[in-house]
């Protein structure tokens, strides 16, 4: 008999017409034969108004305590909906995530999975019972209540549907699918048939709600099948899987961040360990640090700069203050009102243009670029937070996203093509502990490559398209870029890596753009290569990058650029050092490489 899991996010279950939408969905999946578990969310916007509570309490709520707080919202909902089962005349069971064998670490709202138990569920659903499984909380070893962080019941979906070996995994939402960027910000947003796990992992992780980025990691790992669909019609939706929609389109999809925070620690001397220092200070808040730029600027001192959400600004900055004296830099600097622009597209590893062309349309919409970064499937660009919506739009309609790819698969394609892969087949890699524990793909270095520096670049629109577009009219293939503040006012500078092979005609290239744009200058360095360790969900483990780092320092590598995202951390080091890199990274992390 096959088994579904069907999870119901908060604003499926906002109210009693909702709760009972709900239940008669499981109830007619019960009725067609499936065995059917349902997740579910705190109702509406309950968990927001716990969370006020809390902070109307206390200025500093321990964390503890705020997980027991949150938790009881979808203890509210699973006896509704279980209530309303019955009343419907069907059985149902309610169990909390302690009762559903839901193990966690103890990082309180931001607990991992560790394991989960499945007698009980079998159990009840050999009795007949749908079982209504509070999504979003774990119960540690010390049985104390964790919550998975916020959006965490998709996690707890996706994670049931993995041990449980379930024949679907349906996330009913108040949206009928995934579309190419939230509907909500953009009318013209089109809904998609695919999207594979690594696109939609990105854009999770850059701002779109509609799935818990590590829901995705953990369909990604162990192969489950996602269907995100409306509660509220019975229309087909989204299916998340490996395969992606077209084979061709460079984007898929555009995010916005809104609520982001840069801050620049100025004048670090520019010695192996350095970053890491503040870096490290940062992870141990476990936050995680997103669009990592360092410029070398004069006298040996760098400028970091990098972006946290807005709400992690202040622990941030707290964390921060005594590395600070420590390290010997000369301050920092912060701007609150900064939103993050990103595309993200898993064919853009084989396209070249894609960020000029994203540049092109936020100059053209006249929005400045503040900070840039690129990793292999996504482009994001900081701009000023009133510019955000402007320059989303820009961006969407630069891609022609709202148009369907011509070569574009539908979900019924590409099931055509994934029938005979059994789900039995794909969960044989479950292991029963530690189910979010990282988990690397490789580590692999990038040799004989280049860096070229613009320093002095005018703060103003439209700087970066000229310079990639002209670049890339001289046939030059750049793979990194990282633009960021330079210490001085109203300039940054612009960094990115060519193959050593085109280093001195990218230099005259960037020769003319100095002249013509009045820049302060241009730099180049040969013999670089770029260290990239890959694997899934690299930014919600906030340590892979320090540890990086940290190796990187015990050998006296010195780390000239970086880029973050879910699928990698790449630094970018002397060529001299890339084989002491590898081989120490390698032996860093042994345990988590497959
Ligand atoms: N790319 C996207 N596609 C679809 N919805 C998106 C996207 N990005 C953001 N969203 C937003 O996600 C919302 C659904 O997520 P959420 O409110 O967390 O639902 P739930 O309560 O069901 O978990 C949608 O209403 C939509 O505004
Ligand atoms: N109730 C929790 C967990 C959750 O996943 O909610 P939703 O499915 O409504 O995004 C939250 O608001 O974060």
């Amino acid at each position: 008999m096959s088994l579904i899991v069907q999870k119901f996010g908060g604003t499926s279950v906002a109210d009693v017409e909702k709760i009972r939408a709900a239940a008669r969905k499981a109830i007619r999946a019960q009725r067609q034969g499936h065995r059917v578990v349902m997740v579910v969310s705190a109702m509406g916007k309950n968990t927001d108004r716990l969370l006020e509570l809390a902070s109307d309490v206390s200025e500093n709520p321990p964390a503890r305590e705020m997980d027991m707080l949150l938790s009881t919202g979808e203890q509210v909902s699973v006896a509704l909906v279980a209530m309303a089962i019955e009343a419907l005349g069907s059985q149902a069971i309610s169990l909390t995530g302690g009762q559903i064998g839901m193990q966690t670490d103890s990082s309180f709202s931001k607990a991992r999975i560790k394991s989960i138990s499945t007698e009980r569920i079998e159990r009840l659903l050999d009795e007949g019972n749908i079982v209504v499984a509070a999504g979003f909380q774990g119960i540690d070893n010390d049985l104390n209540i964790t919550t998975l962080g916020r959006g965490g019941s998709d996690t707890t979906a996706v994670a049931l549907a993995a041990v449980l070996k379930a024949d679907a995994c349906e996330i009913y939402t108040d949206v009928d699918g995934v579309y190419t960027t939230d509907p909500r910000l953009l009318p013209e947003a089109r809904r998609v048939d695919v999207i594979s796990y690594d696109e939609m992992l990105e854009l999770a992780s850059l701002g779109a709600s509609v799935m818990h980025n590590r829901s995705i990691e953990f369909a990604k790992k162990f192969g489950v099948p996602i269907h995100v669909r409306s509660s509220f019609s019975d229309t087909e939706g989204t299916m998340i899987v490996a395969e992606q929609e077209s084979a061709t389109a460079s984007v898929c999809g555009a995010a916005l961040t809104p609520d982001e925070a840069r801050l620049t620690v100025l004048g670090v001397p520019d010695v192996p360990g350095k970053s890491l220092e503040i870096f490290a200070a940062i992870a141990e808040e476990k936050i995680a640090v997103d669009m990592v730029v360092q410029n070398v600027g004069d006298g040996g001192k760098a400028d970091i700069s990098f972006t946290v959400q807005r709400a992690d600004l202040q622990a941030t900055l707290t964390a921060l203050q005594p590395v600070v004296e420590s390290i010997g830099a000369a301050g920092i600097t912060q701007d609150d009102q900064v939103s993050k622009i990103s595309v993200v597209g898993a064919n853009m590893v084989s396209q070249p243009g894609v960020a000029s062309e994203m540049f092109r349309a936020l100059a053209a919409a006249d929005v400045n670029i503040q900070m840039i970064t690129t990793s292999e499937i996504k482009i994001s660009a900081l701009v000023a937070r009133d510019q955000s919506s402007l320059a989303l739009r820009a961006v969407h309609e630069a891609f022609k996203l709202h148009e369907k790819p011509d070569d574009s698969k539908s979900w019924s394609q590409i099931k055509a093509d994934r029938d005979g892969v059994e789900m039995q087949t794909l969960v044989s890699r479950l292991r029963d502990d530690a189910l979010e524990a990282l988990t690397l793909t490789g580590i692999s270095v990038l040799d004989d490559q280049a860096r070229v520096t613009l320093s002095g670049v005018p703060d103003r629109p439209g700087i970066a398209a000229e310079v990639f577009e002209k670049i890339g009219a001289a046939g030059i293939s750049v793979d990194m870029i990282v633009q960021g503040v330079d210490g001085n006012e109203h300039t940054t500078s612009i960094s990115f890596t060519v193959d050593n092979d085109q280093l001195n005609q990218s230099l005259s290239v960037a020769k003319t753009l100095v002249e013509s744009y009045g820049l302060r200058g241009t730099s180049g360095e040969p013999g670089i290569a770029k260290v990239t360790v890959s694997g899934i969900g690299l930014r919600s483990h906030t340590h892979v990058a320090t540890l990086l780092f940290e190796t990187l320092a015990a050998s006296e590598i010195n780390v000239e650029m970086i880029s973050t995202s879910e699928l990698q951390v790449n630094a970018v080091i002397k060529s001299e050092s890339a084989d002491q890199a590898k081989q120490g990274l390698e032996k860093v992390f042994a345990a988590s490489l497959r």
